[in-house]
């Protein structure tokens, strides 16, 4: 967890070094820094402190460095120390958005006054964004994972209590079954929402460029590196990485990575000099890791330091009853996306949908959410309609009942009063129609 600290800047060292004794003494925690270089590299969205600079200096003075703090996050406190009488100056950084100054000479106790108000109100605003970023994307989620098992109730939940925290999590499940949703989501219901959303595909990096791609470089780092450029870690600075298949990352990246990730900080190739990172690790897997330690593919170090937090995502076969629902989200999702009028399949069709296995996950019924909206045959269905040719309407509608109240049952494990509150049917009508189907309490269909 990051802790609340005072970046103090002054090219003088002696003030620099009283300074920061006079808040250190005070209880607060203090980097001390000789240019406001040196600060902006260390200041991220959402960085959790202050600063305190001279207003002048030379190189970049302190109003230069309020206002590209402000361009980074417009709420950081900065207080500005300026000279005996220097009271325009003061006028104007206060106008162009100090948090306040302090005029030479000043008492520790002055100095530590302001600077435990502008922590406090760095708390609260870090605190408010938070939760304005959870109470907007609270619907949201639901929208993005829909389901009613008990799986995906679970997996909503946790998503929640971790998304806000920067915590790192490791996302696993099978193949298509919304690891990437998951991950976009925990990005979104953090405080991190505003920034970037980096995805690097663990499988799928090119062999020679894997480093300077990650890592960025300067320019001459190599034959061709004309320009310096930044890489990808730089480019999520202050907000999210995706590193989606890391199961795949080559051994000697792992190494790298691992270190990248216990210490925030990345090197371009051709430098020497330490970039301090302010990143959110999101790695999801297909295969469980562990097999892959046991088999010395991946490093046990690296896991341990990822699997901190686990989100399992379950397969659709861990979850039929949500199928139909996620199907009629997708419908809805398809239309938009074809322009096409929102279309409402017939019960047989959600029950033969419903039915069937779906081995590729989310992404296979979405795929056949497309087929069906733009009309074209989705495996599996035409099957289905023949399964029902011959019977007649009745028929029909009691298979259909029995698979509602069938996945109510299951979705509520047993229990019978939510689901007849659910279905807007009496506790007698359930029993008499659970006899008519041979339902039991905790059987999905018999
Ligand atoms: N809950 C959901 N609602 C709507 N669409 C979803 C949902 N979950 C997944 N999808 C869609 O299914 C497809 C697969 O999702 P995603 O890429 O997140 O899966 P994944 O688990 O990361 O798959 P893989 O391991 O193969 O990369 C995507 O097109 C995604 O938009």
């Amino acid at each position: 967890m990051k802790q609340p600290c005072v970046l103090l800047i002054d090219d003088e060292e002696d003030i620099l070094r009283s300074i920061r004794q006079a808040l250190e003494l005070a209880g607060f925690k203090v980097r001390e820094l000789t240019s406001a270089d040196a600060a902006l590299d260390l200041v991220t969205p959402g960085f959790p402190g202050i600063i305190v600079s001279d207003i002048r200096m030379p190189g970049m003075d302190g109003m230069t460095l309020l206002t590209r703090v402000r361009d980074i996050d417009a709420d950081v406190p900065v207080i500005l120390v300026t000279g005996h009488g220097d009271v325009q100056l003061a006028v104007r950084a206060m106008r162009e958005g100090a948090y306040d100054f302090i005029e030479k000479p000043f008492s520790a106790q002055h100095l530590a006054d302001v600077v435990a108000r502008a922590l406090d109100r760095r708390s609260l605003v870090l605190e408010n964004r938070l939760l304005r970023a959870a109470a907007g994307k609270r619907d949201d989620l639901e929208t993005r994972l829909p389901g009613r098992s008990q799986a995906m109730i679970d997996l909503r939940h946790r998503l929640r209590a971790v998304a806000g925290t920067d915590a790192d999590v490791l996302i696993v499940g099978e193949t298509g079954v919304g690891k990437e949703v998951v991950a976009r989501a925990l990005h979104d219901n953090s405080g991190r929402a505003d920034r970037p959303f980096v995805v690097i595909n663990c499988a799928a990096l090119p062999a020679n460029l894997i480093e300077s791609e990650l890592f960025g470089h300067e320019a001459g780092a190599f034959p061709g590196a004309i320009r310096a450029r930044y890489g990808k870690f730089e480019h999520a600075r202050g907000g999210t990485i995706l590193l989606d298949e890391i199961g795949q990352m080559p051994l000697d990246l792992q190494a790298r990575l691992l270190r990248v990730i216990e210490d925030r900080v990345i090197v371009r190739l051709g430098s020497n000099e330490p970039i301090p990172l302010d990143i959110r690790f999101i790695a999801t897997s297909k295969v469980e890791l562990e097999e892959e330690v046991a088999a010395g593919r991946f490093r046990a170090d690296l896991l341990y330091r990822l699997n901190v937090v686990t989100l399992r995502v379950p397969p659709l076969a861990a979850r039929r009853e949500d199928v139909p629902i996620l199907f009629l989200q997708l419908l809805r999702e398809a239309a938009g996306r074809y322009r096409r009028e929102p279309v409402d399949p017939p019960p047989h069709v959600i029950e033969a949908i419903a039915r069937r296995d779906w081995p590729g996950n989310v992404r296979e019924l979405r795929n056949a959410a497309d087929r069906y909206v733009l009309g074209l045959g989705v495996d599996g269905l035409d099957a289905a309609a023949e399964e029902q040719t011959g019977l007649t309407l009745a028929e029909r509608m009691a298979r259909y009942e029995k698979s509602i109240i069938a996945s109510a049952l299951q979705a509520h494990g047993g229990a019978l009063k939510p689901v007849y509150e659910e279905l807007g049917i009496s506790r007698k009508t359930l029993y008499e129609k659970m006899q008519r189907y041979r339902l039991g309490r905790r059987d999905a269909a018999e």
